[in-house]
């Protein structure tokens, strides 16, 4: 990421918007958010093995279904650059005995999340990579989250959560699982 380059972009908008970027308060602004950007927009044109491991593990009694449940994350809007935010549950029914070390779920939802994007690519991004680095029975994603960009501009709804999920293989055939899935992971406060 080019850093003098965000930080020489954000003066400009500074100027734009009709502020004065030499005021005490905003001198190193520019510098913040670039140091901001580079954070918050981590993964972008990097592939998941750049930024962590993944490794895998052999169990000789594979457990029904794995859940993470309300992993919390943090994305920002590719219409207005503003953050979306809430919490994800993965699911994945091991084959073959394979699973995933339990951090690199979090890890993964980082990756997805570290990127201008939307919910939609969060969720199905999800699943792809698991099904990339896993191979496995099914994978089940649902994705709560609050988007800025709806409530503290344009339409202005406040408070609202946006769902959206994504089932592969055995979550799509069979449903008690899926309802054993979506029971298990329910939680409070709009949390799926
Ligand atoms: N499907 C989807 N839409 C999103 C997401 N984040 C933001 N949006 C929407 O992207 C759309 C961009 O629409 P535009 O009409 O180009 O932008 P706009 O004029 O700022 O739209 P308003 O927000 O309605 O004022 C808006 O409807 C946003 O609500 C997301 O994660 N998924
Ligand atoms: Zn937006």
């Amino acid at each position: 990421m080019d850093q003098m380059r965000i930080e020489k972009a954000v003066h400009e908008l500074l100027l734009a918007i009709g502020e004065d970027p030499n005021r005490e308060g905003l001198q190193e602004t520019p510098q913040r958010v670039a140091k901001m950007y580079a954070e918050v927009f981590n993964s972008i044109g990097k592939k998941p093995e750049e930024v962590a491991t993944y490794k895998t593990f052999s169990v000789n009694d594979q457990p029904e279904m794995v859940l993470v449940q309300a992993i919390p994350f943090y994305s920002m809007c590719e219409h207005h650059l503003l953050p979306f935010f809430g919490t994800v549950n993965v699911a994945y029914v091991p084959k073959n005995g394979k699973v995933i070390g339990l951090s690199k779920i979090p890890r993964l939802v980082d990756f997805v999340t570290k990127k201008p994007g939307m919910q939609e690519r969060v969720t199905t991004e999800l699943v792809a990579e698991l099904t990339r680095i896993l191979a496995p029975a099914g994978v089940a994603v649902t994705v709560a989250a609050r988007h800025l960009c709806m409530e503290m501009r344009g339409v202005q709804k406040t408070g609202q959560f946006t769902y959206t999920d994504r089932f592969t293989g055995v979550f799509k055939t069979d449903l008690t699982l899926r309802q054993e899935f979506l029971h298990q992971s329910r939680g409070q406060n709009g949390k799926l």
